[in-house]
């Protein structure tokens, strides 16, 4: 980082789970004996310029959050655990609202996603320097198809230019307070942090992050996961599998 700035990070975990059909909230389903948020929380517990960290639950799990997940793990950065909305966008306005007045930068991220790299973390630091807004994301590998009615093909677009976007999702304080602001004034409700700002004509760069990022969604992602974990193993098969450079 060129300057010295106060970095806060939101983690959404108000969600309903309802894809995985769990009985408990995904967020506190283990991966490698260790829930999915603790997971999420220790890269931005662990990142060097993080200075606080604001989790978003539902109400109703704020004291299992702050026993089992906060105090167990010992997050010291974690400043306050807030309660989250209906949307994605109600819960991260709330993260939004309990930053610390110091704020300059806030990274959103989806406590969903316990694989994000600390160097993701500051490429998007690095990114709203340069940028003022800056998103983590994949190119992606499949050929996207656009349907319309009856799922009949639309359009193919031209892949070179689609990404899938992930989190964090990273931005000046201004920028991203002016955003919330004026979507809630248009209630206009996106999918993610990204689209408020795009919408108010600024520059949002994509940042190449990691195919490993992901939101854990649906209970196949679970077993992805698990493959995920034991990387190191793979690391070790894809040296004597694959052609070196
Ligand atoms: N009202 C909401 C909805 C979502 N999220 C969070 O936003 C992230 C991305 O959402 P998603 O994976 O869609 O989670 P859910 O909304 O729980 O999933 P579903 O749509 O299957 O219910 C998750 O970490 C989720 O907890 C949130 O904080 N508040
Ligand atoms: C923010 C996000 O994770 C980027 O991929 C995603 O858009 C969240 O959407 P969801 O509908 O809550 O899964």
């Amino acid at each position: 980082m060129y300057k010295s700035y106060f970095v806060s990070a939101i983690i959404a975990a108000a969600g309903m789970s309802n894809r995985m059909g769990s009985k408990i909230n995904k967020q506190f389903i283990h991966i490698d004996s260790k829930p999915i948020l603790a997971h999420a929380i220790e890269k931005f517990e662990t990142d060097r310029f993080v200075d606080e960290i604001v989790v978003v639950c539902r109400e109703e799990e704020i004291e299992y959050c702050r026993r089992e997940i906060v105090k167990k793990y010992g997050f010291k950065k974690v400043m306050k655990i807030v309660k989250g909305g209906k949307e994605r966008q109600d819960s991260v306005y709330n993260g939004l609202m309990a930053l610390d007045k110091k704020c300059d930068m806030v990274l959103i991220h989806d406590g969903a996603r316990p694989f994000v790299k600390v160097e993701s973390i500051e490429a998007g630091i690095k990114g709203v320097e340069e940028n003022g807004a800056c998103i983590i994301g994949v190119p992606v590998k499949d050929t996207i198809k656009l349907i319309k009615d009856e799922c009949i093909i639309e359009n193919t677009p031209d892949r070179r230019f689609i990404w899938a976007a992930q989190t964090p999702q990273c931005f000046f304080y201004d920028i991203i307070m002016k955003a919330y602001r004026q979507a809630v004034e248009d209630q206009f409700i996106g999918t993610d942090d990204g689209m408020l700002v795009e919408r108010l004509g600024y520059k949002v760069k994509m940042i190449m992050g990691d195919y490993n990022n992901i939101k854990i969604t649906t209970p196949e992602d679970l077993i992805i996961a698990e493959s995920i974990v034991k990387e190191k193993d793979f690391i070790y098969m894809k040296n004597l599998i694959f052609r070196t450079r």
